[in-house]
């Protein structure tokens, strides 16, 4: 069996006294591609910051590559949900991406040819090549999720996990965003998707997980959209569902 990336034993969350995640058990290996479906404050992104260990349990055990804390944040690419890029320093784009290599660099060593063509090669897998020079805050909201997820593949990760990577994408650099995943899933990567419609990552995902409630409800194949959902011609950008809707996934 390959070996675990991260595991969630009886996992448990509080945030502000008030249970977000419930006994979840939960264990990914090398070279998945794991979907995390739900509705909107079903727990998806609380499920990945406690992966990560960046949220505390308040009860169960979390391992990463085996140990309670991720001792090397270079094999991991994160690419968190909605995060302001820049955050008011005007940074260009191509100096954010660029962050992504830090990890990777030893503390004494320059920005090497290899760091370079990384970014180069990060920031043509997003089509943003055109806007490196450009300062980061000015850009759409879709330009920075993909300025999010470039730094994140600049890294050259072992494991990417992404906190809604087509939010806002348009169909082009979602389709983009898809072939470059397949790329790295084929070289034996694995990646952790929050997501709420499949789009055109359909095709790569092994196993999805749904969450309800901060339970997991649905483990398996990626479920069966029902009712409108289902029907031909269907295009999968509605908005989310609220919280305690009806599900348009089967359980
Ligand atoms: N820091 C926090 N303090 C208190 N409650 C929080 C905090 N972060 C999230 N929550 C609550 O936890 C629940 C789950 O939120 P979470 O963001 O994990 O859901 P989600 O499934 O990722 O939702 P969405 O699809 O809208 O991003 C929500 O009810 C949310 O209000």
């Amino acid at each position: 069996m390959t070996d675990a990336v991260f595991e969630l034993h009886d996992g448990h969350v509080r945030l502000d006294g008030r249970e977000i995640l419930s006994g979840i058990d939960l264990t990914i290996r090398e070279g998945e591609v794991v979907a995390l479906l739900g509705a909107n404050g079903s727990g998806k992104s609380t499920l990945v910051r406690a992966l990560l260990g960046l949220i505390p349990l308040s009860s169960g055990r979390r391992a990463v590559f085996g140990s309670p804390k991720i001792s090397d944040w270079g094999r991991i690419g994160y690419v968190p949900q909605r995060l302001e890029v820049g955050g008011g320093v005007p940074s260009t784009v191509r100096e954010i991406v660029s962050s992504g290599r830090i990890a990777r660099q030893s503390r004494f060593r320059l920005t090497s040819k290899a760091d370079r063509a990384a970014v180069d090669r990060a920031l043509a897998a997003t089509g943003i090549a055109g806007l490196a020079r450009r300062s980061a805050s000015r850009l759409s909201g879709g330009q920075q999720q993909r300025v999010l997820i470039a730094r994140a593949l600049a890294g050259e990760p072992d494991v990417l996990i992404m906190d809604e990577p087509l939010a806002g994408v348009d169909a082009a650099n979602q389709d983009a965003l898809a072939s470059t995943l397949a790329g790295l899933v084929a070289q034996g990567r694995t990646v952790v998707l929050v997501l709420h419609e499949l789009g055109p990552l359909a095709p790569l995902i092994t196993r999805s997980v749904v969450l309800d409630h901060g339970r997991v409800v649905h483990r398996g194949e990626p479920p069966e959209p029902t009712g409108a959902c289902a029907e031909p011609g269907h295009d999968h950008l509605h908005p989310h569902a609220p919280v305690g809707a009806p599900s348009v996934w089967k359980a």
